[in-house]
């Protein structure tokens, strides 16, 4: 079996606050790998940790068997990344982003297609300013598919979609999962974990307190959101 992730003892403080502690866990290839947790609980600050974009205080990471948090040219080809605090250059339209992003990248993915797919192709030439939330919210998924990743990040990534749009970009990631990506997601949509997830980590004060594909985790309860409610509730840190 394949890891993707390997993560150990995991940390990062800002100040006197413990944003994530002793995190341990590892996403194997080909996996949809889910974070669970409240406001704050870390989520965001382990991605960044695993992108290079944080130093973690303690802890090792090793991304698509390489060791450590930076990401070099060769590993940056190989993934794909959709944060939440996406921000693009000012006048620039959906199609220039689309052209500039992929330039990026050896072999990127044809990004009239993935328009195309994602019912974006109305607005290439609009600016990407004038996009609505949802609209910008589908591009930043579009834009982390362009290297045809191996391996996918994506943060809240269904934020501010409606439902017919969030299905369909759930039902592009399992197409995108059977070619071999392997995915690890934040959600705060239990409805979006279960359909997707194959296992997943609850991160309560950034401590993981629990992890397992849906059926354990859910095991007990009515629904993945009662457990997920209760497991937030009553484990005492
Ligand atoms: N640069 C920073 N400086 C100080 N505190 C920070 C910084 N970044 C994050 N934090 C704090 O660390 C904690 C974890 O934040 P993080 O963004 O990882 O949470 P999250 O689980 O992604 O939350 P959300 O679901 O609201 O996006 C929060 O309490 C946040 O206020």
């Amino acid at each position: 079996m394949e890891l993707c992730i390997q993560v150990e003892h995991l940390t990062k403080r800002f100040q006197t606050q413990i944003a994530v502690n002793q995190l341990s866990f590892e996403v194997k290839k080909g996996e949809i790998f889910g974070i669970l947790g409240h406001n704050g609980a870390g989520k965001t600050t382990t991605i960044e940790m695993l992108l290079g974009l944080q130093n973690p205080d303690e802890g090792k990471i090793r991304l698509l068997k390489k060791d450590g948090a930076s990401i070099d040219k060769i590993i940056f080809e190989r993934i794909g990344v959709q944060l939440q605090a996406s921000s693009y250059q000012n006048n620039i339209r959906v199609r220039e982003l689309c052209e500039e992003m992929a330039s990026l990248y050896q072999d990127p993915a044809d990004y009239h297609e993935l328009l195309e797919q994602f019912e974006l192709s109305p607005f290439a030439h609009h600016f990407v300013a004038h996009l609505s939330q949802g609209e910008r919210q589908k591009l930043s998924i579009l834009l982390a598919l362009l290297p045809k990743p191996e391996m996918l990040f994506l943060d809240e990534a269904t934020t501010g979609l409606d439902a017919a749009a969030r299905r369909a970009v759930w039902d592009r990631l399992l197409l995108w999962k059977e070619k071999g990506t392997t995915i690890l997601l934040t959600t705060h949509y239990m409805e979006e974990a279960a359909y997707l997830c194959d296992r997943i980590l609850l991160l309560k004060q950034g401590n993981a307190i629990m992890e397992g594909t849906v059926a354990d985790i859910a095991k007990g309860f009515a629904s993945l959101e009662e457990a997920y409610l209760h497991y937030m509730e009553v484990t005492k840190l």
